[in-house]
């Protein structure tokens, strides 16, 4: 199997917002990060792979299977992992152990007291004392402990300081170096995934804009920088955004051959950042970044 995770036209509707035509597909043993504005769609698309949500139209598969019939056996196979207390405020790891281990036919208790050792949690505290970042390891230590293949975090480094953060993403690299795991994860901080992440996946205003290796995305979009009286019609065309200020343009482009073949030497370019793309792509003329 090569994706974990297969989205195939997946449509879901609220009143005021809709998910749309979400074709998405998740690579083994892959770290991918998912970006977008708040907003966007990403908890909601995290959903639908819990089978917390049902889509109105398409279809989702994890593993391979469609939740019909199959749930109790994705999910034995999956962690989601988060910093919100999904567990009972007054319990303590040891107690919690005792109640989510049965659940699961993989769970290895040894496995479960090397990362409390590793991750220097204690477990005799109750979870209302844990700081965010505590909570987050004690949830990622459950999915590890049950052998999760498939772990999905939301904003695993949200609100923590950089020395904790760090300090995660290192965890989870050391994780994925282990080998036999994939690794989902949404985020709003950009440097977490050029840290950690083989792929990027964009959601925007409800659309999938792209899913690209990290590489892919970098050789495949640079910055413009020139003058005014360049900018026409035609030239115009070869970028997503264009900013215009005194000193001159500055656009982003996704076609780096097209504007050299156009403009060649008369103007500057650079590599974009994601951060970029997400600026420059908010308000873009085209729709397809
Ligand atoms: N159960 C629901 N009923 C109605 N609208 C909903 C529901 N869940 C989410 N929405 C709406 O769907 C939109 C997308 O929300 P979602 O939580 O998926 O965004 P997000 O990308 O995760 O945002 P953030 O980065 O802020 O967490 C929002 O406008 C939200 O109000």
């Amino acid at each position: 199997m090569e994706h974990i995770v297969e989205f195939k036209n997946v449509t879901k509707r609220f009143k005021d917002f809709s998910l749309e035509n979400i074709d998405l597909q998740i690579k083994q043993d892959h770290v991918t990060g998912f970006v977008g504005a708040n907003g966007a769609g990403k908890s909601t698309t995290m959903k639908l792979m819990m089978h917390l949500l049902q889509p109105d139209e398409g279809e989702v598969k994890i593993f391979g299977m469609n939740y019909a019939g199959n749930e109790k056996q994705i999910k034995e196979r999956m962690g989601f992992v988060y910093d919100s207390n999904v567990f009972y405020e007054s319990l303590n790891l040891k107690d919690i152990k005792r109640i989510v281990a049965p659940a699961y036919k993989n769970w290895d208790d040894k496995v479960f007291y090397n990362y409390i050792k590793l991750f220097e949690l204690p477990l005799n505290k109750a979870i209302k004392t844990f700081s965010k970042g505590m909570q987050m390891k004690a949830s990622l230590a459950i999915a590890l402990s049950h052998d999760a293949e498939f772990i999905m975090m939301d904003e695993p480094t949200a609100g923590l300081d950089p020395v904790f953060r760090r300090e995660l993403l290192d965890i989870l690299q050391e994780m994925m170096d282990d080998g036999g795991r994939t690794l989902f994860f949404s985020t709003h901080i950009t440097s977490d995934l050029e840290r950690i992440a083989d792929d990027v996946a964009f959601i925007q205003k409800g659309k999938m804009l792209f899913h690209d290796s990290m590489e892919d995305m970098q050789n495949r979009y640079a910055l413009v920088k020139g003058s005014i009286d360049l900018l026409t019609r035609e030239t115009e065309d070869i970028f997503i955004k264009v900013e215009r200020s005194a000193s001159g343009f500055q656009a982003l482009t996704d076609d780096v051959r097209e504007v050299q073949a156009l403009l060649g030497d008369r103007v500057e370019m650079e590599a974009a950042t994601l951060e970029d793309i997400m600026f420059y792509a908010k308000g873009a003329r085209q729709q397809h970044v």
